[in-house]
């Protein structure tokens, strides 16, 4: 499978693009005239280095305003595309899209466009190029890709081919199917581009919003799936206008654009397994069964804190590393581990950040077919020195130097705590209830979080609830959550614009995107919140307006309203169910823990009340008497 970037799509000069595309592990690159002509090396000496750098010059583009233009501009828009045929050559390129034209003169007329592109073909070939024709969604007359296969195909000239783009075609709401009408030899490139579902205009919807697939809203799946069903054998390239790309840093938003597409070719293979499609083969998205672990790297008195706030969460230490400085902390199906060690990944991070959540551990039914999936996805694979009788567990490198491991039952992985660990219960009473891992809140720069998302739902079998605003007392927070089908695995994804707000204040603090807080569920958030207070947890105070709102808004028992306002517990309720929940209070730097409960099936994460949340949060971190700012 030959796979494509077109150099628009991220950010730096042409030789920073170059790089991180062929570091991503593209094939080749479609080269933006704009890239090219604000470099100051030549057209002879740019080319040389893309193929030096390991990538094939696949498109020049666009060339703009060619077709149906009366008279001397006719001849004038010839004369441009043979100036542009010169720089093709030197450049050695062989491809050019013209985009279909917007030009306030041009006059339309299938036939009259056509035998342009006869004219243009010829003087093409002679030269051997090619030119490929792309229907603009905003296009003056042509803006729907049948017509301008119907151009193309009346052109009838083998140097004249089409373009698709994902884009114009899904943005216009054209049904993708109507291309597997279109022989797949005469398709000369297709360019690939998601959106997320915004009502705008369709040029700055184009220019600053597209995504990579998988991103956004669009059915790329549905649109490449009818590509392949042409025959098409061509390259498979994005082109993706996002102002925020533009910004953002060319090898993560190279590496995205690489996993959002192999990801999409698998995909589309498994839906058209008769689609010619030369990906090899690795396995599907991997179902999580839920989370074995969470470790926390942490020394010092920040270790002391932690370990005194989990005894009062009704955690157990229950066990500890044979040969390393491993704690393992266990409550219901729960596994937190506290890692002191002084060298390795652990301490790294301790170092970087405080303490912090360095690993997060997941159960799957395959550990090591999850590590092919990621590593084809072009995830790095994490390891550290085994020592003796120590498991080979598969790991990867997240985003943002975060570190997962997975285990599975199959090849016994998930015997690694008695394996590794020997028993030393610490004699502390029982539990409070606390069952297994709801949640883990992951909070990042709001840039980030397409990356995080598109990391998370192309290795892993997970949906996405559509982003919601939390509005925070200094500014806006995007929330969205990614959860397996079962709900046994989520993630909450927090993307923070300014360090003011609470998550922007973490985020700062912890230098880079990480986990600011865990949620764990009981069955019963009044007996556990009973139980906490037995020993000595305290909760974060919510004050009685909230309550006195929550009368307001919902019917409840009075009874019922006392004993969540006595005990510091925030409700929700959807549809489906109700939602219970509380805080701790922040620790190390701004990390908490929440306990929750779902009542019937609530599929949410009480997202109207995280404002009174985050404000009580802030009143407690915020010394009093302070201005802000
Ligand atoms: O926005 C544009 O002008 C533009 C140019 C070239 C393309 O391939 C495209 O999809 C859009
Ligand atoms: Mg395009």
């Amino acid at each position: 499978m030959k796979t494509s970037i077109a150099t628009v799509s991220i950010s730096g000069t042409l030789e920073e693009k170059i790089e991180a595309i062929a570091a991503a592990g593209f094939s080749g690159i479609e080269i933006f005239e704009q890239d090219f002509i604000a470099d100051a090396r030549s057209p002879r000496e740019v080319g040389a280095r893309i193929r030096d750098a390991g990538l094939e010059l696949m498109l020049f583009q666009p060339f703009r305003d060619f077709e149906g233009l009366p008279g001397p501009l006719r001849a004038r828009a010839f004369g441009r595309a043979e100036r542009k045929f010169d720089l093709m050559q030197e450049l050695g390129c062989d491809l050019v899209l013209v985009c279909s034209s917007v030009h306030p003169e041009a006059l339309g007329g299938i036939d009259r466009a056509a035998q342009d592109f006869a004219e243009l073909g010829e003087r093409a070939a002679k030269r051997g190029l090619r030119v490929g024709y792309e229907a603009l969604a905003w296009g003056r007359h042509v803006n729907d890709h049948r017509d301008a296969w119907e151009v193309v195909r009346r052109a009838d000239h083998p140097s004249v081919g089409l373009i698709l783009d994902s884009f114009h075609t899904l943005a216009r709401r054209i049904d993708p199917d109507t291309i597997r009408r279109i022989p797949g030899d005469r398709i000369f490139f297709v360019q690939l581009a998601d959106a997320p579902a915004i009502e705008m205009d369709l040029l700055y919807w184009s220019r600053h919003f597209r995504n990579m697939p998988g991103e956004g809203d669009l059915d790329v799946t549905g649109f490449m799936r009818a590509v392949m069903a042409t025959g098409y054998a061509g390259p498979i390239s994005l082109e993706i206008f996002n102002d925020q790309f533009r910004g953002g840093p060319s090898r993560t938003i190279a590496r995205d654009g690489y996993r959002s597409l192999v990801a999409l070719m698998d995909d589309v293979l498994r839906a058209e397994p008769e689609a010619r499609v030369d990906l090899p083969a690795f396995p599907a998205r991997t179902e999580v069964q839920g989370t074995a672990f969470l470790e926390f790297a942490a020394q010092g008195e920040d270790k002391t804190a932690l370990e005194g706030l989990l005894a009062t969460l009704g955690f157990r230490r229950t066990a500890s590393h044979v040969s390393k400085s491993l704690a393992l902390w266990t409550q219901g199906e729960i596994r937190i581990v506290v890692n002191a060690e002084t060298t390795g990944h652990a301490h790294s991070a301790w170092v970087a950040r405080g303490t912090t959540v360095c690993d997060l551990g997941l159960d799957v039914s395959s550990a090591a077919g999850t590590l092919a999936r990621a590593q084809a996805l072009g995830a790095e694979s994490f390891r550290q020195p085994l020592g003796p009788g120590q498991l080979d567990i598969p790991a990867i490198r997240g985003l943002g130097g975060s570190v997962l491991h997975f285990l599975d039952r199959a090849s016994g992985l998930a015997d690694v705590w008695s394996v590794e660990f020997e028993a030393m219960p610490d004699g502390a009473p029982g539990d409070v209830g606390l069952l297994r891992v709801d949640h883990v809140a992951q909070t990042m720069g709001y840039d980030e979080m397409l990356s995080w998302s598109l990391f998370y739902t192309t290795l892993f079998e997970m949906r996405k609830t559509p982003m919601v605003d939390v509005i925070d007392p200094d500014g806006l927070v995007r929330s969205q959550a990614l959860s397996t089908p079962d709900g046994r695995f989520r993630i909450t994804l927090n993307g923070a614009e300014t360090h003011r707000t609470l998550a922007g204040g973490f985020l700062a603090e912890s230098f880079g995107a990480s986990v600011q807080h865990i949620a764990l569920a009981t069955d019963d958030i009044f007996a556990t919140a009973g139980a906490l207070s037995a020993r000595g947890f305290e909760a974060l105070p919510i004050p009685s307006n909230y309550y006195a709102d929550l009368a307001a808004r919902f019917d409840l028992d009075a009874g019922l309203l006392d004993r969540m306002r006595a005990a510091n517990i925030l409700y929700d309720r959807d549809e489906r169910g109700a939602f219970f929940q509380l805080y701790s209070r922040p620790f190390a730097g701004g990390m908490f823990f929440e306990i929750l409960e779902r009542e019937g099936a609530y599929g949410g994460y009480g997202a109207p009340n995280a404002p009174f949340r985050i404000a009580a949060q802030k009143r407690l971190m915020r010394p009093k008497g302070m201005p802000r700012g």
